[in-house]
């Protein structure tokens, strides 16, 4: 498979080594410096830029016919744009704010949870992300996918970074230098507090989840999640 690679830093440099590992080859890398695609070779990108250029970047591929991976965060408020775009090119299009299996499991374990948690009124729930200090965004696209879920599932209606009213989940963000990413969903109430937590040791499980979704992709028209490409849940 030929892959395009849009954002060659820490996610990119280690999707290319788990792409080659597979036998794939890196046909193109495109960042500000090099910011022209020849879409003529390319059989599927990958796309883990900045928050302010995913949109665009994701728009040349569909509108290229070029089916796209993204793992960018930061961008959601557009989000619709692109399900809308990739429905009129007829495209191929897979959003995650993380493709690690673990976090993919620890989402259904999540979504579990807000479940049973949903009409026991003495907890309250908070979540904690931690990552690096590089990072651009806050909270993680991570703890928000968790917290929507929790969202869908109780009567929680929002997320922030305070507490700001009953329903409202709090997601605390800390900076920490080289944390590849930890996320803690904490139910507490006066007696007692229950916690799930994901750490991720580096970032090799995020990668060589946007490589299995790439490959999964191939051949596919629509817009579609990790769950489907894992079959979870
Ligand atoms: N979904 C998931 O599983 C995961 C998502 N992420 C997300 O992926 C993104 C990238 O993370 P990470 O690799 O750590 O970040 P880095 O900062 O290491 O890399 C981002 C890269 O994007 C490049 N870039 C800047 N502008 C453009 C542009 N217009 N088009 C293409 N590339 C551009 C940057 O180039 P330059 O340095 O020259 O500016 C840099 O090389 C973040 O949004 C992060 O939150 C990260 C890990 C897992
Ligand atoms: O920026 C990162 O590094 C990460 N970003 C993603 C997020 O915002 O959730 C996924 C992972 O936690 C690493």
């Amino acid at each position: 498979m030929n892959i395009a690679l849009f954002g060659y830093g820490k996610m990119g440099k280690m999707i290319e080594q788990i792409a080659l590992k597979r036998g794939h080859k890196i046909v193109a890398k495109i960042d500000l410096d090099t910011p022209h695609l020849d879409s003529k070779n390319i059989d599927v990108a990958i796309d883990f830029s900045i928050p302010t250029a995913a949109f665009d970047n994701i728009s040349t591929c569909l509108t290229n016919g070029i089916p796209v991976i993204s793992g960018t965060t930061g961008w959601l408020d557009r989000y619709d744009e692109a399900m809308e775009l990739c429905k009129t090119q007829q495209g191929a299009f897979i959003y995650a704010s993380n493709f690690s299996l673990g976090v993919n499991i620890f989402f259904e374990l999540n979504a579990y949870l807000a479940n049973m948690m949903k009409n026991l009124e003495q907890y309250e729930v908070s979540m904690e992300e931690i990552h690096h200090t590089q990072k651009l965004d806050a909270p993680s696209g991570t703890a928000i996918s968790l917290a929507e879920d929790i969202i869908q599932r109780s009567s929680y209606e929002s997320w922030n970074e305070e507490k700001t009213g009953e329903q409202v989940i709090p997601i605390t963000s800390l900076r920490e230098a080289e944390v590849p990413g930890t996320h803690t969903v904490k139910y507490q109430s006066q007696v007692d507090s229950i916690s799930i937590k994901h750490r991720a040791h580096n970032r090799e499980g995020f990668a060589l989840g946007a490589v299995i979704a790439a490959e999964w992709i191939l051949g596919k028209k629509g817009v579609f999640s990790m769950k489907d490409v894992l079959n979870l849940g």
